[in-house]
């Protein structure tokens, strides 16, 4: 395993206080080129458990007077292999931890409680448009939501006040049992929209046995996402929403040990979170059978459809054993939906517009010199922690381009007296997870991340995120810059523009005026010149949200998208929800 300043940092008994312990570490910092060479004496023990983060997550059973009206149900108690629910032998872990003791002490109604951000409330004035037929009104609060009373109880856990518009729209459309494609903000509660309607459709459904006596497994729902981390995040809060419904959730991604994943799934398993590569391989090894999904919900949707995942989303979803459309539920959100995607879709509905980067981000950019990126950095830097805000643990993402390029900023920072660590394709997925777990806990508040990192983390206070390579996709930096100003926070997102980025001009440009910032002339006058009008990401350009390409007559309607999922049904999408009648086929299909 390797070591880095994160791994140093957390396997220190005391942690980095100040920059006396800072000084302590430098001596422990090895850097990227030396990492992954065996260690020269033992290191803490790797995380435990499915996720990783396991090490870091209380234990003991609940202290919640249990209300599980499903449990004993048929498909809930059996625990053994192929079936999924709580089996009797296994103790369901507590995910609320501490939190839930206290807030069994309250038990506060949903209009007492607080998880809101500063301007949650600005959440409200996102204009939301709805396409399809007959498609079930919006609610404005939890409690019109028949999703059960443990779930309802989960809710409350999670002090969830009342339901983002993303919520709002797409829940009754999901419960009314129809498929949707949904559009809203980052950070703005997508993945509680898509995980709600499926553990209480779980918890409720009629449900045919599933297969005994095997050791393949058989998922109701299967969760897709792009990264392992996220798949990992996904897996925790479904866990949370879940906890005491009786319905299981389970993780598999790529990079951890096999067996370990295999014998959580032999526990059984009715919601599975996958990455695309790991499901792959247990579908090939027979261990995982998706005849019984009736829920499949792509989060990052359009990243999912992306070339890059076509192989494998056509294996897993025509391939093998899956319902056809009409036989299951198919979800899929973003923040982002490319034209190519719309396009696709546009033959049959049609897609409102929804605010694409969020308000609450304060975007700045800046025209900095490839040489003079560092010293520019630098200079950002100090200023926060002179402001003390570093000093309040406020954690800064710092995207680059390259792997290379995160290792050698990260050792430049270090050696610069900034605690800084990385996350990258070429790092374990230990020191991956270390690497996150040490930013969140803010013992190593800077993060130089690749894409990797750029899509679905919900990182609790990332205050800033520094764009010190831009993308090449406009798609790309909506995902990243959205790593801050979650959930009704404020954030602050810092772009370094150079004559490399020119492409990105006019995205940018657009992009900015859209969220009411401040757009520099220098950046006006770039993206005026023909030749950099581009700002095309691997899509071709176009976002969800700047622009509903489904309304433009001349958008190549029915083209060049994927048609590898039998053909486009029909069937409204909306994009805070849409959607069709069971029995239609998907047009995502
Ligand atoms: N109804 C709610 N009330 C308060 N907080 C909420 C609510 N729903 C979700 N949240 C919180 O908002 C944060 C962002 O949610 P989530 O990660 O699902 O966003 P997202 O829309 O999926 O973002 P991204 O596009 O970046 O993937 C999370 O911390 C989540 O716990």
């Amino acid at each position: 395993m390797g070591t880095s300043w994160a791994d140093a940092v957390e396997n220190s008994p005391t942690g980095p206080p100040g920059n006396a312990g800072i000084a302590a570490l430098k001596s422990a910092y090895v850097p990227p080129h030396l990492r992954n060479r065996p260690p020269a004496s033992s290191v803490a023990a790797p995380p435990s458990g499915n996720d990783g983060f396991a090490n870091a997550r209380p234990t003991g059973g609940s202290q919640w007077p249990a209300s599980r009206p499903d449990y004993g149900r048929r498909g809930y108690g059996g625990g053994g292999r192929g079936s999924g629910g709580w089996g009797g032998r296994d103790r369901e872990v507590n995910p609320f931890g501490k939190d839930d003791a206290a807030a069994a002490d309250t038990e506060p109604a949903f209009n007492e409680q607080e998880n809101t951000g500063i301007n949650f409330d600005a959440y409200e004035d996102i204009a939301v448009e709805t396409s399809g037929q007959n498609i079930p009104p919006p609610v404005t609060t939890f409690a019109e939501i028949d999703l059960g009373d443990a779930l309802n109880l989960n809710i409350k856990r999670c002090k969830y006040v009342k339901p983002t518009p993303v919520q709002r729209y797409t829940i009754p459309i999901s419960l009314a049992g129809r498929d949707l494609m949904a559009c809203a903000q980052t950070g703005s509660g997508k993945t509680a929209a898509f995980c709600f309607p499926i553990i209480s459709g779980i918890m409720r459904g009629h449900i045919a046995n599933r297969p005994q006596g095997t050791r393949t497994v058989f998922p109701l729902a299967l969760i897709l996402s792009p990264t392992r981390e996220l798949s990992v995040q996904i897996h925790e809060e479904a866990r949370k929403f879940s906890y005491q419904t009786g319905v299981r959730v389970v993780v598999t991604y790529g990079g951890a040990p096999m067996h370990q994943q295999l014998r959580e799934l032999e526990r059984g398993v009715d919601i599975l979170v996958a990455t695309p590569g790991r499901l792959v391989d247990l579908l090939e090894r027979a261990k995982v059978s998706l005849k019984m999904i009736r829920y499949l919900a792509l989060d990052e949707a359009d990243r999912m459809l992306d070339m890059g995942f076509e192989p494998q989303i056509r294996k897993i979803v025509e391939e093998a054993d899956m319902p056809r459309p009409g036989e299951r539920q198919t979800m899929l959100f973003s923040a982002t939906f490319p034209k190519e995607i719309q396009s696709f879709h546009s033959n049959r509905s049609q897609v409102g517009r929804v605010g694409s980067s969020t308000g609450l981000i304060v975007q700045r950019v800046e025209f900095v010199r490839e040489a003079d990126k560092r010293s520019h950095l630098m200079d950002l830097l100090h200023a926060q922690r002179d402001s003390g805000i570093q000093g309040k643990q406020a954690l800064t993402l710092v995207f680059v381009e390259t792997k290379k390029g995160a290792d050698a900023l990260e050792h430049w920072l270090c050696l610069n007296e900034f605690p800084a660590t990385t996350i990258h394709g070429d790092r374990t997925q230990q020191e991956r997870e270390f690497a996150l777990r040490s930013f969140k806990s803010g013992r190593t508040p800077i993060l130089v991340a690749t894409d990797v990192a750029a899509r679905g983390l919900d990182i609790p206070h990332v205050s800033h995120v520094i764009n010190f390579d831009l993308p090449n996709d406009i798609d790309d930096y909506v995902h990243r810059i959205g790593r801050t100003g979650r959930a009704g926070k404020s954030g602050l997102a810092t772009a370094f523009f150079n004559e490399k980025n020119m492409s990105m001009a006019k995205g940018l440009g657009e992009l900015m005026k859209e969220a009411n910032q401040e757009v520099p002339e220098w950046l006006t006058r770039f993206a005026g010149r023909p030749s950099y009008g581009g700002a095309k990401g691997r899509h071709g350009g176009g976002r969800f949200g700047g622009r509903d390409f489904r309304r433009d007559s001349s958008s190549n309607r029915g083209g060049s998208g994927h048609d590898y999922y039998g053909g486009g049904g029909g069937g409204g999408y909306g994009n805070y929800g849409g959607g069709m009648g069971p029995g239609v086929s998907s047009a995502w299909d």
